[in-house]
């Protein structure tokens, strides 16, 4: 059934439910609204025309009555917001993504609300769009494109956008988490390039994971590749290419500034499919332009969905609009792990261990999903029982 609320469009689904979820965006696949009414939800889709809905709008559809909310990463999830969640009686609101910098946890906690995101199932495919966006980069791909369509090929020259081989180079990991390990192991195993990774933790297991991965292609008459955790600075001036994998804090906003691009090689290539404010935009369309060999791939920018100044012109930068974890099967999973994550904390269901199998939700039933929140992130702070 379409209504409005006050004039933002709505799809409602199950009217009367017991419980009200507001869904700020129509979302992928049919198993998260199947979750949600088999809870006994009444469901709110907003289709509202505008791509980001500001607080005022979201207060509105909230209402005087709403017990959990899926919305997006555009979206400033803090005290406001949660304040406003609260006060309709809200318990839960789950991201529709596996990053959560739009959301203050503290807040949420202050107001009691349950928070969720949708690890696990955008693993590869986020890795995927890194691979493609290195790859995109390093043979020039869109830049050749335009040139077919514009009609300019006249026939083969040995100069017509010449790249750069990726086999054998070595390729710079920041953060590898689950998706930066994932990426890795593309441009590891699929190009033997060599590996340097930076995080804060010691990570042993990655330089093993590759040692054994050495081992095995010297069985195979290979050459070895080799592994190792280094500092930033020494991963920077090293790589051929540098791929940036980890989540958007204070201490990783403009990660890469102008010194830090000055590091690079002239010819390196940046990937970025994390989140924009790791770079500073304007300092890397600075170092484009004087830099013609250097290459960028970005899914993501400083100010979404704005550009910096000048970067659209940059022939030497592929640039998507924030489509990293855009599969269908990635984005109905996510769907059905954020409709979980509402459904679960709305009939007292435990949530899962950390770093549990999300996976078991994502290809279950969805009138029979485990009985489990698949992955709340204040769980403790607001007093949910974890499951052992
Ligand atoms: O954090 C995320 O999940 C991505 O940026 C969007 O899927």
């Amino acid at each position: 059934m379409s209504t409005s609320i006050q004039d933002l469009a709505v799809e409602t689904h199950n009217k009367g439910g017991k419980f009200r979820v507001l869904v700020t965006k129509n979302l992928p696949g049919e198993d998260w609204l199947k979750v949600l009414t088999s809870a006994g939800a009444q469901v709110d889709i907003c289709t509202a025309k505008q791509t980001i809905l500001d607080n005022a709008s979201i207060t509105k559809l909230v209402g005087d009555k709403c017990d959990g909310v899926i919305g997006q990463l555009t979206e400033d999830w803090s005290d406001e917001l949660f304040g406003v969640l609260k006060a309709a009686g809200g318990k839960v609101y789950s991201n529709y993504a596996v990053g959560f910098n739009n959301i203050v946890l503290e807040d949420a906690t202050k107001h009691g609300i349950a928070v969720g995101n949708t690890p696990g199932v955008l693993t590869e495919t986020t890795a995927e769009l890194a691979a493609a966006l290195t790859l995109a980069a390093s043979r020039r791909l869109l830049e050749a494109e335009k040139f077919m369509r514009g009609g300019k090929y006249e026939g083969f020259l040995p100069n017509l956008f010449v790249g750069k081989l990726l086999q054998g180079k070595t390729v710079g990991v920041v953060g590898p988490g689950r998706i930066g390990f994932a990426y890795a192991k593309m441009m590891v195993e699929g190009h033997k390039m060599n590996i340097l990774y930076n995080s804060h933790e010691p990570q042993p297991e990655i330089a093993d994971y590759f040692n054994k991965y050495s081992d095995f292609l010297e069985s195979q008459g290979g050459t070895r590749v080799t592994a190792r955790q280094v500092e930033l600075e020494e991963l920077l001036q090293n790589s051929d290419v540098v791929s940036l994998h980890c989540a958007l804090t204070p201490e990783t906003r403009h990660l890469i500034n102008k010194e830090r691009l000055g590091m690079m090689k002239p010819d390196a290539i940046l990937v970025n499919a994390a989140r924009g404010p790791n770079v500073d935009e304007k300092a890397l369309v600075a170092h484009l332009q004087a830099n013609p060999g250097f290459s960028a791939g970005l899914d993501v920018y400083e100010d979404e969905p704005a550009m910096a100044p000048g970067l659209a012109e940059c022939s030497n930068a592929v640039l998507m609009p924030h489509i990293a974890s855009a599969t269908l099967w990635t984005r109905s999973g996510m769907a059905k792990l954020a409709a979980c994550n509402v459904a679960g904390v709305l009939r007292g269901y435990p949530a899962l261990k950390s770093a549990g199998d999300v996976l078991q939700f994502v290809d279950a039933d969805p009138g029979s999903v485990p009985k489990l929140a698949p992955s709340i992130l204040n769980a403790e702070a607001v007093g949910l029982e974890r499951s052992s």
